[in-house]
């Protein structure tokens, strides 16, 4: 395990859309494959074997998992099988499939061979994934078509040999070219950036202060972006945290909010250095699969996260997609439904709940999973003022009650804030106050940083104090001025 040095020096680069790269990537380069196939001259029956040579660059670009590998091997057999005029061309779809293997595992094991800084991968590659293939046509041929050993030992596997050592040039001839293209498509990163691409398993990343989630110097630009959208955020959030995070529309809230999830760097693209850990493990050491039984979301168009029927079926969905076993789904939902209040609706119509909830039933598939840290992208936007208030209250609920930990996004503050323990505040990229809900807004009113959100009921406070006033109790709500007040006894 290599240690690190300064974390805040750490990149990790995702480029959005990558899990469907490779077949992209395959796509184009079979279908230059099969075309030169079937127009290239061969001289004295020898040619190069032009699909090995495209499927090789393709992984080669690509990195596929073995298992997309043996996809590719059989697309690439069905195209063989259509245009061989071989005696027994259904060879090639167990031949294919053990090539695109071959090839797969020397990509992901011999990377390390170079020759002058240059990798040797397209010429290893384009020799053995042909000789592998080959070798298994030539003798599947043989058994079927009954041929002599002499033919299969004197020429058919030199002839192997040979189409090997043609396609280990040929390869890097078509790899080098399509690596530029696919580069300046921004299809792909260029191999200085896969350098410090996206593989962190061999650091040993152990967060510096305790906490459920710890972000240590994350500093974040989209794909595309020259300037970080985070930048050197730094903040722990601690077990039974009531957290609201505000300021200006742009200044990075849902960026940090989906760096919890690990939706940043996983499913956004771009560039992540620093890192966040969830319960002492690094997100760039996790997929976001895992991360959702530890984090639950719910995004600010919460409707889009509804995909069933009946309010019992989306709870089931959402507990079948994360792998939960059918025997514990049935008690999972009536604690869910329980937490959110929403039992008599186990079997009401979707398109019969009001907005209030449906959001209530996106809460519940989030708590079915029983995450501990609940993150909530300004979930009041489309709510009325009572609405918001009945939100809060349940918030707080599973808050103080179940023991949930709660982040919440939020710009209209009066209504989060009297449950808050902390409010962070961000302002371009950067966490310029994080306090209790008392010394953020005092922040905010003295630098001028997103003024407009502070309560009412605190900027009167803060008037008053003006005019040489003070107060027991910090006015975060009107309850609390009351309180305040009564105290004075006014
Ligand atoms: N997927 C993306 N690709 C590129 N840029 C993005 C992406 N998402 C957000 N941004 C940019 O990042 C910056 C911060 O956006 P973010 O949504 O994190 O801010 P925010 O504070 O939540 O804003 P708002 O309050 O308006 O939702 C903005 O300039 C935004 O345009």
């Amino acid at each position: 395990m290599k240690q690190v040095e300064d974390i805040a020096a750490l990149e990790f680069h995702h480029r959005q859309g990558g899990q469907f790269r490779w077949i992209t990537i395959t796509t184009l380069m079979l279908a230059i494959g099969t075309i030169l196939h079937l127009v290239s001259p061969s001289v004295g029956g020898i040619t190069p074997n032009w699909t090995i040579a495209t499927y090789c660059v393709a992984i080669c670009l690509t990195k596929p998992s073995y298992r997309q590998a043996v996809g590719i091997g059989l697309v690439a057999a069905l195209v063989n099988v259509l245009t061989s005029k071989s005696g027994f061309p259904y060879g090639n779809l167990i031949s294919e499939p053990m090539g695109a293997l071959t090839c797969t595992f020397i990509v992901k094991n011999l990377s390390f061979i170079k020759i002058k800084g240059h990798s040797c991968l397209p010429v290893l590659t384009g020799f053995a994934a042909t000789c592998m293939s080959g070798g298994i046509f030539v003798t599947i041929l043989k058994i079927v078509m009954g041929l002599p050993n002499s033919v299969y030992f004197a020429g058919m596997l030199p002839l192997v040999v040979v189409i090997g050592l043609l396609n280990a040039v040929v390869t890097p001839v078509m790899y080098f070219p399509a690596l530029r293209l696919f580069v300046a498509r921004g299809i792909l990163d260029s191999l200085e950036e896969q350098e410090v691409a996206s593989d962190h398993s061999m650091y040993d990343l152990k967060p510096s202060q305790e906490g459920l989630i710890s972000i240590e110097h994350l500093t974040y630009i989209y794909n595309k972006r020259k300037q970080p959208v985070l930048d050197d955020v730094s903040m722990v959030l601690h077990k039974g945290d009531f957290l609201v995070v505000t300021g200006e529309s742009g200044s990075g809230k849902s960026s940090l909010c989906m760096a919890m999830t690990g939706a940043i760097p996983h499913y956004f693209g771009g560039v992540m250095k620093g890192m966040v850990y969830v319960d002492g493990k690094a997100t760039t050491q996790t997929t976001i699969s895992d991360l959702a039984g530890r984090v639950g979301a719910m995004l600010d168009d919460y409707d889009s996260q509804l995909v069933a029927m009946t309010v019992e079926e989306e709870i089931a969905f959402s507990l079948e997609n994360k792998g939960v076993a059918p025997e514990k789904i049935e008690a999972a939902i009536t604690e869910a439904l329980e937490k959110v209040s929403m039992t008599p609706y186990r079997h009401r119509p979707l398109s019969n709940l009001s907005g209030g909830q449906r959001q209530r039933l996106v809460i519940a598939g989030v708590l079915a999973t029983n995450p501990d840290i609940l993150v909530f992208d300004e979930p009041t936007s489309a709510l009325d003022p009572e609405g918001t208030h009945a939100f809060y209250e349940l918030i707080h609920e599973l808050n103080v009650k179940y023991g949930h930990t709660i982040v919440v996004i939020e710009h209209s503050l009066e209504a989060a804030l009297p449950y808050a323990n902390r409010l962070v505040l961000l302002d371009e990229g950067k966490i310029v106050c994080d306090a209790d809900v008392e010394t953020t807004l005092r922040y905010m009113y003295d630098h001028d940083i997103y003024k407009s959100a502070i309560p009412q009921v605190f900027a009167c406070q803060l008037d008053l104090e003006k005019a040489g006033c003070t107060f027991p109790v910090p006015w975060v709500s009107t309850e609390a001025a009351v309180d305040s007040l009564r105290q004075m006894k006014i």
